[in-house]
């Protein structure tokens, strides 16, 4: 709704009141309609100011109500009656003014930005275009170039850039509704001819046809797929070439495309995902509302490779005093050096002083002693691990929470070898640490959920997605990319080629294909699982047993590629050539493609034409198959967990919605028959068995994804 006052006499107020966010819902619009009539009918009112409750002025357009049938007042009249007042109507701004929010803004007469407002046309991001106007107004209103980047990046701006940039009139310090009060006196009377912004002309730019060419360009690709950046360059365009009117018609038509596209649902839906997962919940019942964390002013790294490194400077970044530890001398001196060059680096682009200061240096774990909170990240090897706790355990001050980023062992064997595993959980970050967004925060049966409380704050503070999920092998991403990649692998030697595996992938959304991805991370590190896990056999046995290894379908192609001493990038060869090693563009190689005929001749595989189609539904549907286990065995607390998790760590194409949502929208019976399918074919690989929740939800119907939980078991937090 939106409440009415008038104040000094002839200012007439409005407030949108609708929490948290004030977003434009049909009551929000209704109560805009009647109270600006009501302030424009009453003579003794001489402008108006448009203000939100609680510090925030609007959201925009209510995303709930996209699900639905839209009822209410519609945006674009709405804000078209407001531009069109006979009184100044200013806009004041506090916390956000985004999407609909901004064009109902843009439609008001002037704008007052608090010092700390962020504004912006995030529409891009949830499949959409700002389509209150937005396209047409705010190109009129600050030019192309800038609304072009605005409204493709959908990203927000300062107060002080709003300021420069021309989209706000003026920026305040100090209470935000008074100084727009103020500012509406004293434009009372004035003309308001010049201040209708969609009367405005769109602001000359020389080689038009070139600036859209190029930001086309551009925007088709880095948005490897999604369709909202073109339709958004498209909307722009108009309001460059088109009269006002024409424009909005041609907003209207692109919004209509996309507004019903899977595309949106799937990018509004991970907006709605992202949210829920701070909501976790543990299998004792404990939960994100009923768990409180332990303040964190101190922690201390442990290790500094590669994770190390990066864990220390994210949270450095937040503010936090770092003890980073690191037994090698040599690695400690290398390690502070790149930690300071990252630090700097991430200030620079922030334009705040990095944080040198918070980092103390040392050798001696003795030097942790009163810190919070201890994120391990020494070598994968359980026995230094557990040393490493047992020592922490001795060290720290009681209550310390003793974190490890491991990739693969057992959180719980950890925590029990600790005087206390209830401190123990596992926070495991992904490379590179500081910047990579995803965090699985891994808790045994054991973990305190004041633990998890803890280390899902610290992750949101550093700007984490951090989801909470149950401990077992691979946790929740690395379970299922295990068989997203054997399939890869199975899929060459039944006649595929990198290149053919990785397009498919890639024209599918994914930034990097599983073997381009594989030569970037090193093929030693799972040839290390493998070995680890006593599947690598050398030696050149040939025909199918050789491919059988613990009663499963194996491929050692990655194997014999590591023995060859290929491992990828740092090695200048892998499943591509490099110019050199540690380069970067991939290229085909022959030698690869002869040691692929080598090998099936030698093991009796006839090559056979395998297209995109059967690249995706073998990798990605063995993969979500993993993931419904996950679900059956409540590791995940819902589908969205997985989601988020792929979206934000594994390149997982965000306008799909995730691993789970596309199996949704591709339909759960046709993921379980072509399982069934490819399984009858192969039947020795366990992975595309379909999981029994697949075949429950099938069987009941096929529920939308928000309906999956009544056919999921309750959660464990280990198998
Ligand atoms: C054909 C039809 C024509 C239509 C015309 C088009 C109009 C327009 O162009 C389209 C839009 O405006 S598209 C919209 C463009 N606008 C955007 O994309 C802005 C989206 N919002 C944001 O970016 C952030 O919420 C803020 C920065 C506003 C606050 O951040 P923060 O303080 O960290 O808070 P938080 O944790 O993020 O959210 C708190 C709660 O509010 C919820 N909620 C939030 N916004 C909502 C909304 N618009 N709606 C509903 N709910 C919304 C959120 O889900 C959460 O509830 P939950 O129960 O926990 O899930
Ligand atoms: N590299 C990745 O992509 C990645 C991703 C997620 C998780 N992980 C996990 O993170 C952990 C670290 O991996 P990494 O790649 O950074 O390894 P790394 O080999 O780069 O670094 C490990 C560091 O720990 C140091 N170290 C060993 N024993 C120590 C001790 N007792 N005290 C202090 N320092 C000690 C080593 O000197 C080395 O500098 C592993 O458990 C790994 O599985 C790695």
């Amino acid at each position: 709704m939106a409440e009415y006052n008038r104040v000094s006499e002839c200012v007439g107020l409005i407030t949108l009141r609708n929490p948290p966010v004030n977003a434009l819902s049909a009551a929000v619009r209704q109560g805009i309609v009647d109270t600006v009539q009501r302030a424009l009918s009453d003579p003794n009112v001489k402008s108006v100011v448009i203000c939100g409750q609680n510090g925030i002025f609007c959201g925009g357009a209510d995303i709930k109500e996209f699900g639905s049938n839209m009822t209410g007042p519609p945006l674009i009249p709405m804000i078209h009656a407001i531009e069109s007042a006979n009184k100044p109507v200013v806009a004041a701004i506090e916390g956000s003014a985004l999407g609909g929010g901004l064009e109902l803004a843009l439609g008001c007469h002037y704008r007052i930005a608090h010092s700390k407002a962020r504004l912006g046309l995030p529409e891009v991001s949830l499949g959409l275009l700002p389509a209150a106007g937005g396209s047409q107004r705010l190109p009129r209103l600050i030019g192309v170039p800038a609304a072009l980047n605005l409204i493709t990046t959908g990203r927000h701006v300062t107060a002080a850039e709003a300021l420069q940039l021309g989209i706000v009139d003026q920026v305040t310090d100090h209470n935000t509704v008074d100084a727009a009060v103020k500012f509406a006196l004293s434009v009372a009377g004035r003309s308001l001819d010049p201040r209708r912004i969609s009367t405005h002309p769109c602001p000359q730019q020389p080689d038009l046809d070139a600036l859209f060419e190029e930001v086309m360009q551009k925007v088709r690709q880095s948005a490897r797929g999604a369709i909202a950046p073109i339709a958004c360059v498209q909307a722009v365009r108009a309001a460059a070439t088109l009269p006002y009117a024409q424009g909005m018609e041609r907003e209207r038509e692109l919004m209509a495309t996309l507004f019903t596209s899977g595309q949106a649902r799937a990018l509004q839906y991970c907006f709605f995902a992202e949210r829920a997962v701070g909501r976790w919940r543990m299998p004792s019942g404990a939960r994100w509302d009923t768990s409180k964390p332990r303040p964190v002013h101190k922690a201390a790294v442990i290790g500094l490779g590669t994770m190390g490194r990066g864990i220390t400077v994210a949270l450095a970044q937040t503010g936090l005093s770092v003890i980073a530890v690191e037994t090698q001398e040599k690695q400690l001196m290398e390690a502070k050096q790149a930690i300071s060059g990252m630090l700097e680096r991430g200030a620079k682009r922030r334009g705040v002083a990095p944080a040198l200061d918070g980092v103390i240096y040392s050798q001696n774990i003795q030097a942790v002693a009163d810190v919070d909170l201890v994120i391990e990240a020494v070598f994968e090897d359980i026995a230094l691990k557990t040393k490493v706790f047992q020592q922490l355990s001795a060290v720290c001050k009681p209550g310390t929470l003793l974190c490890t980023n491991t990739s693969a062992l057992d959180v719980d064997q950890l925590a029990s070898e600790t005087p206390n595993p209830e401190l123990v959980v596992g926070m495991h970050f992904f490379a590179p640490a500081h910047v990579m967004k995803l965090l699985e925060v891994v808790y045994g049966p054991r973990s305190s959920p004041q633990a998890v409380a803890t280390a899902m704050q610290l992750g949101k503070k550093m700007g984490k997605a951090s989801v909470a999920v149950g401990n077992c092998r691979g946790f929740v991403g690395n379970r299922m990319l295990k068989p997203y990649i054997e399939e890869a692998f199975f899929l060459l030697e039944e006649g595929a080629t990198p290149e053919l595996v990785d397009q498919a992938l890639e024209e599918f959304g994914f930034p990097m294909g599983v073997f381009r991805m594989s030569d970037l991370s090193g093929l030693d590190v799972g040839w290390r699982v493998r070995k680890g896990d006593g599947l690598v056999e050398p030696g050149t046995a040939s025909g199918r047993s050789a491919r059988i290894r613990q009663g499963r379908r194996y491929s050692p192609l990655g194997d014999l590629l590591c023995e060859e001493g290929r491992f990828g990038q740092k090695t200048g060869r892998g499943w591509y050539q490099y110019d050199k090693p540690g380069s970067r563009v991939a290229r085909s190689d022959p030698w690869l493609h002869s040691f692929l005929g080598a090998y099936r001749a030698q093991h009796g595989l006839v090559a056979r034409r395998i297209d995109h189609q059967e690249v995706l539904e073998r990798c990605l549907y063995a993969l979500i198959n993993e993931g419904f286990h996950i679900l059956d065995d409540g590791i995940a607390a819902g589908p969205e967990d997985i989601d988020v998790i792929y979206v934000s760590g594994y390149g997982w194409p965000r306008h799909r919605g995730g691993p789970m949502f596309y199996a949704n929208m591709v339909g759960l019976a046709k993921v379980l028959e072509r399982l069934e399918h490819y399984q009858q074919l192969h039947p020795e690989v366990p992975h595309l068995q379909p999981s029994s929740l697949l075949r429950r939800l099938v069987a009941s119907g096929s529920p939308p994804i928000h309906k999956w939980g009544e056919a999921i078991k309750k959660l464990h937090s280990q198998l």
